[in-house]
């Protein structure tokens, strides 16, 4: 059976509640904050669901500090991977969502099979590193200034991940 899985950081809630909006949806996935995430978690989850918001001028959310070797030393290869991330595009408009963007710098040469790009268009910021060509490499969420948009985006990317 494919056992997908929602690992996610979350400061004060934002990524959280997406996470959990996620799981809502695919009935199947299992819900794992990073804090207490292990190897053995992502190895057991064949579609690894990965999102963080963005701290700090555009860091991971802080409980990815331990996670982050966890991901370098796991086997990931052949596994399906769609990233998501939070950030605020009108306060941050030069590293929106770079969370997301060293999240996948991270993995990106780990044999695993990206999936759940998502356009940019419907943005406005000026830079991100979750940024290639004109798509995100993965799910960008604003819930600080678009928060009426979260569940079509949600639903809309969900549906283009076809995984359940
Ligand atoms: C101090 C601070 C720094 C932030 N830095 C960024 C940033 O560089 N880029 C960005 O897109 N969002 C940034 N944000 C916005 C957060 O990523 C956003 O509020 C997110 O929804 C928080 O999600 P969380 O509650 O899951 O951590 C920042 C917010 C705060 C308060």
């Amino acid at each position: 059976m494919n056992s997908i899985g929602i690992f996610y950081g979350s400061s004060v809630g934002n990524t959280r509640f997406v996470a959990e909006k996620i799981g809502d949806i695919i009935k199947t996935a299992r819900l794992y904050p990073v804090e207490n995430a292990k190897m053995q978690d992502l190895e057991n989850t064949d579609t690894i669901i990965l999102g963080t918001s963005t701290w700090g001028f555009g860091n991971m959310q802080d409980d990815f500090e331990n996670f982050v070797q966890i991901l370098l030393n796991a086997d990931l290869k052949g596994k399906k991977v769609a990233l998501f991330g939070l950030g605020d595009q009108y306060t941050y408009p030069d590293t929106f969502c770079n969370g997301m963007g060293n999240l996948y710098q991270l993995i990106k040469n780990k044999g695993c099979d990206f999936i759940g790009k998502w356009p940019s268009d419907s943005y406005d910021f000026s830079e991100s590193t979750a940024i290639e060509g004109n798509y995100f490499v993965g799910l960008a969420l604003d819930e600080d200034n678009e928060p009426d948009l979260t569940n079509h985006r949600l639903t809309q990317w969900i549906e283009s991940l076809n995984i359940h």
